[in-house]
């Protein structure tokens, strides 16, 4: 898909193919399409990250807030979102013992921050969930909030990739 046929689409088009590159904040995508015509991908991606930017803090928890737990229950029920169930689905289920310290983790993070803990999962891999999940546990909420923001823009990159760079 070239940047003309993106910014030729109308309103219903492009949040159809863009809803879901912040994952369940279609609202993203319906602000940025009055931002066109974008020069290219990373004009789109920059529009995308200064949305999120803007927002004010507690609209960006909400955006983390809109993200399902990594390797969580949606996972194991099958109700994550297409491009969720693709990133997460390749190799980050574990079993046992790391599958119910993952979930702690999770836990504590989710009850110290106050939105769940997301990482881009295409760029990592089941040793480093864990070992960023204890990691990130015990930072500064004000850090955390910029880095879990950061990992949100990382997976929207990777998403606007995949959809600007499909063949035509
Ligand atoms: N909590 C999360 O990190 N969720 C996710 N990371 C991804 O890369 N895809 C997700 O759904």
């Amino acid at each position: 898909m070239d940047m003309e046929k993106v910014n030729s689409m109308d309103f219903g088009e492009f949040v159809d193919v863009f809803g879901n590159v912040i994952e369940r904040c279609p609202l993203i995508a319906a602000a940025v399409w009055s931002q066109r015509p974008f020069s290219d991908l990373e004009d789109l991606e920059k529009h995308f990250s200064a949305f999120i930017d803007a927002l004010p803090q507690s609209g960006q928890e909400g955006v983390l807030r809109c993200h399902p737990d990594l390797a969580g229950r949606e996972l194991q029920r099958g109700t994550l979102t297409a491009e969720s169930q693709r990133e997460q689905g390749a190799g980050l289920t574990s079993l046992g013992a790391e599958e119910r310290l993952r979930a702690e983790l999770n836990a504590q993070y989710r009850a110290r921050f106050g939105f769940p803990f997301v990482l881009a999962a295409r760029l990592s891999d089941r040793e480093a969930v864990l070992r960023e999940l204890a990691r990130r546990l015990h930072r500064p909420p004000a850090l955390e909030l910029r880095t879990a923001l950061g990992e949100v823009k990382k997976i929207g990159r990777l998403r606007l990739a995949d959809l600007v760079g499909a063949d035509p």
